[in-house]
């Protein structure tokens, strides 16, 4: 009798610690490693199942209670019922919980349930355990459960034959956003705004499987690491007084217990001045003060040498980033990168320590008070985890919201304040501010969400506590007075369950925190596993600048990879050619100029300068040959001295003197009132468009490179280019697309003059481009032809007779000679000059080495190119009216160009040399 009685306690205490154990493992293993789900549709069936055993469950504890002695500490009845319905409610809040099939980790319980309660009946059936009552009754309730596991089991088992694999109702399956391309709606402005990338990069983050999703946040480990010994003494020097703290936290109640039992007898002044010395160490004076200031210096370390990365990356990311980024965002991702320092300190030095707080306060009490503490214990540790981490997982979704609000308009902010003109032109201010106004109220709507659900859930989490809090005091008071305890346990027990509840507080705090914290160490993330579209190859070399040849081969890009915006290019610039860019707006100029500086790459074909590959040599030894004068200038608000120098932070203040004359620019500076040292505002704004671009040119000078890029730079400096240009009256004689382009434009400018007034004038569109007047003066060609390539000089000058454009620059120069051409005659000295000054040593020498193999140009080209500028010029020209017919072809192409200009991209845009 009293052998099947052990064996039954046996059985059962092996069922509850399989079942339990199986559970946790199989949780923790299926949260970090994908798994199928089965049987979702079954989920309401399964949850009134469960909900049934626990009803039952709860039902044969409350009748174990009823018969069992007060006086006992571990009745096996009761202890068996109580974490039988610990272990069937736990797999009923499972069921709660999620909305997915049913997976191992609760199928399997049920199963060791099932069978373990079988056995458990057949013992009790067997034998006369407990009373009659209590065995009639727990059969009858052991048989309902049996019954119910059977069929739980039996609705996996169909839902399995029956292949019934979730995938619409399972919301782990359905997408998190609707598919952003799904034609829904007809009316433009009515369609979803599409979630931007950044938003579907942290999406794609936070679906990651939960291990990927926790490995993804290594990326920060690196920072967490101490660098130097200082650093790492001071690490070392926190985890010390950690760990002291905890040995103080264990100790502490023990002590104010043999305090209180020892005074019934006499003072116990040791006890008391221990107890008074742990609580010291413990109070905010003690071990946290020393752990707080320890770690201030660490941490501070820490975050700015996260930040110091972030910015590299941010700085190393490529063109395709930085042309759809938002500033303000970064920023503020920046800015936040301290919680993400935080995060990691709070899991080391908070969150481990409240487990190891927690877990030394429940050891004792369960060895104190027996299996009963531990199930008021560990159910008040599930649930209160469960209700913690349920109003987590909302408290982030809403947190999110919250943030992105706050984000929302931070961003609203800055770019309305940077735009204020053109707030101003439309007479928007009003609509700016409602919009300030709106977001405000998104945002205080999106706190107080955040706050309410805060506040609720923490108030049932507390509630639960302190149900939980009676229950312990109950079994702590029963067992004193039906036992011979003392009294001093009551209160080791009372300051336990503090130290106990504490840690569960401040644990469910910092998880609180965490998960904020998570959000924004989610965007720090996304922004710090971008990488560059454009990079360097492990095996690129240096480039090697012989003599300035550019061709493009077959080159295809696509900004996105869907919309083509160079289809096929091909054309080639020889050593010291000039070559324009002519094509609708919107053709794709801007982004050929791109694609040689090495903004992007293309997605097919090449570009090859000298004959080398430019994605096979290093971006840094290829982009210092190049400078390049921007459509829109952009500067710094430092003055104009500091401006001038970024190029080359060396150059004197002669040297820059000399280019901003070259640029027309000086005298208009010495009229400043602070001259060269005045302040020139946000992108320049206390300058006009015409200044801004004669100091970009100047500026351009100053970085003294062999290829220079000119991406429509003279577009708002009339007085230095308001005359015809010899190459392009060239150009035009060949009677070629280039002349073609330009009559139609003209024609459309007269018929347009005639009825409507257009803005831009004809005289303004006939403006040149910058370059050109570079060949007005046959002596800076030459120099400029030398530095791109020596040799070339004689034959430079040899050919000149030859040299239409040449021709056409001195029949132009006779027929005027203004203000503005004085001017470009300095420019084009003082570029001339500068360039002449950069070339080092070593580019004379390679300058006099072979040219690389030109690419064929007709004889036209060759000429022109020869008479012209430094290496190659290009630059960008915009033909704006898109009524003009943009499928010409250069008369001058060779081959290839004429070959490329079939495909449909090449239709708008041609390469023409002069
Ligand atoms: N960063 C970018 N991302 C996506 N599309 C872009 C980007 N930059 C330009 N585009 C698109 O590529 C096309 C070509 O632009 P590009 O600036 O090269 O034209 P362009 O010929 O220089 O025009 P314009 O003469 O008006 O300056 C345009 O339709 C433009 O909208």
């Amino acid at each position: 009798m009293s052998h099947l009685s052990d064996k039954l306690n046996a059985i059962r205490g092996l069922a509850i610690i399989v079942s339990f154990s199986y559970h946790v493992v199989a949780v923790c293993y299926a949260s970090f490693k994908p798994h199928w789900s089965i049987g979702g549709r079954m989920r309401k069936v399964q949850l009134v199942l469960c909900g049934l055993a626990v009803l039952s469950t709860g039902v044969q504890t409350v009748i174990a209670i009823s018969n069992s002695n007060p006086a006992s500490t571990n009745d096996p009845d009761v202890v068996y019922s109580l974490f039988l319905t610990l272990i069937w409610s736990i797999l009923l809040l499972e069921a709660v919980d999620t909305s997915s099939g049913t997976s191992y980790p609760r199928y399997g319980a049920w199963g060791i349930l099932l069978v373990s309660e079988s056995v458990v009946l057949a013992l009790q059936v067997e034998g006369e355990h407990g009373s009659k009552s209590f065995r009639h009754g727990s059969i009858v309730l052991q048989s309902a459960r049996i019954l119910l596991a059977t069929l739980l089991c039996t609705s996996v088992v169909m839902a399995y034959c029956g292949n019934r694999k979730e995938t619409g109702t399972d919301e782990e399956t359905q997408a998190l956003l609707a598919d952003p391309d799904s034609p829904s709606k007809s009316n433009e402005t009515d369609k979803p705004k599409k979630p931007d990338q950044d938003e579907l990069d942290r999406l794609e983050i936070r679906n990651r499987p939960k291990w990927q999703y926790l490995a993804s946040f290594k990326i920060f480990v690196p920072f967490m690491y101490p660098k130097g010994y200082r650093n790492q003494a001071l690490l070392g020097g926190m985890l010390l007084s950690s760990l002291v703290e905890r040995i103080v936290m264990v100790v502490l109640p023990l002590s104010l217990g043999a305090i209180v039992s020892g005074l019934s007898s006499h003072i116990p002044w040791a006890a008391i001045g221990l107890y008074c010395f742990l609580r010291f160490c413990s109070s905010a004076a003690g071990l946290s003060l020393l752990e707080t200031y320890l770690s201030w210096q660490i941490v501070t370390d820490m975050t700015i040498a996260l930040n110091r990365c972030s910015y590299d990356h941010i700085m190393n990311l490529s063109a395709d980033f930085h042309d759809s980024k938002k500033s303000s965002i970064i920023w503020q991702t920046m800015h936040q990168g301290q919680d993400v320092i935080d995060f990691l300190k709070d899991i080391i030095f908070s969150f481990m320590p409240t487990i190891i707080d927690f877990g030394a306060a429940a050891v004792v009490l369960t060895i104190m008070f027996g299996p009963y503490m531990l199930f008021i214990i560990m159910s008040t540790t599930i649930f209160f985890y469960w209700l913690t981490f349920k109003a987590l997982a909302q408290n982030r979704e809403l947190s999110r919201v919250s943030l992105d609000a706050w984000h929302d308009q931070y961003y609203q902010l800055t770019e309305s304040t940077v735009n204020w003109y053109t707030v101003s032109h439309f007479g928007r201010l009003p609509y700016e501010k409602q919009r300030y106004r709106d977001k405000g109220d998104a945002k205080r709507a999106a706190s107080l969400t955040f706050w309410v659900h805060y506040c609720w859930s923490r108030g049932l989490r507390y509630s639960l506590l302190a149900v939980y809090f009676v229950a312990a005091c109950c079994v702590g008071a029963l067992q004193i007075a039906y036992s011979d305890r003392k009294v001093g346990d009551f209160v080791i027990l009372v300051t336990y369950w503090s130290q106990l509840t504490n840690p569960l507080d401040s644990l469910a705090y910092s998880l609180s925190r965490m998960g904020q914290k998570m959000v924004n160490a989610e965007k720090l993330l996304v922004l710090l596993e971008k990488s560059p579209r454009v990079q360097d190859v492990p095996e690129s070399k240096p480039f090697t600048f012989l003599a300035g040849a550019v061709d493009f081969e077959n080159v295809s890009f696509s900004y996105d990879g869907q919309r083509k915006v160079a289809d096929n290019i091909t054309f080639s610039a020889a050593p010291g050619q000039t070559v324009a860019l002519v094509g609708r707006t919107g053709g794709g100029k801007s982004t050929l100029l791109k694609l040689l500086f090495r903004f992007y790459d293309p997605d097919q074909g090449r570009i090859l300068v000298d004959g080398q590959d430019i994605r096979q040599v290093t971006m840094e030894s290829f982009r210092k040959h190049i400078a390049v004068i921007p459509q829109t200038p952009v500067v710094f608000n430092m003055t104009i001295m500091e401006n001038m120098r970024y190029p080359d932070l060396e150059c004197t203040d002669e040297e820059i003197i000399e280019a901003c004359k070259a640029a027309a620019l000086h005298e208009k500076i010495t009229t400043f009132t602070n001259g060269y040292q005045e302040q020139i505002g946000e992108r320049g704004t206390k300058l006009s468009g015409g200044e801004l671009q004669r100091l970009a040119i100047a500026r351009a000078m100053l970085k003294k490179a062999n290829i220079l890029l000119l991406d429509e730079a003279t577009s708002a400096v009339d007085s230095i280019t308001g005359e015809t240009d010899p190459r392009q009256s060239a150009l035009m004689k060949q009677n070629g697309s280039y002349n073609e382009l330009w009559s139609s434009q003209l024609q459309l400018q007269a018929t347009d003059d005639h009825g409507n007034s257009r803005s831009r004038s004809p005289r303004k569109k006939e403006t040149p481009f910058f370059y050109n007047d570079l060949s007005s003066n046959g002596e800076d060609s030459r120099t400029l032809v030398t530095n791109g390539n020596k040799d070339s000089k004689k034959s430079d000058e040899a050919r000149q007779t030859e040299d239409p454009s040449k021709a056409d620059g001195k029949s132009h120069k006779s027929g005027s000679d203004g203000r503005g051409r004085t001017r470009a005659r300095q420019l084009a000295r003082a570029l001339s000059r500068t360039l002449s000054r950069s070339k080092s040593p070593t580019d004379s020498a390679r300058a006099k080495s072979p040219k690389p193999p030109a690419k064929s140009p007709t004889k036209d080209n060759a000429t022109a190119a020869e008479s012209l500028s430094p290496s190659v010029q290009t630059a960008t020209r915009r033909s704006d009216s898109n009524e003009t017919d943009h499928s010409l072809l250069s008369t001058h192409s060779n081959n290839r160009s004429e070959r490329s200009n079939h495909s449909p991209a090449s239709t708008s845009n041609h390469a023409e040399t002069s």
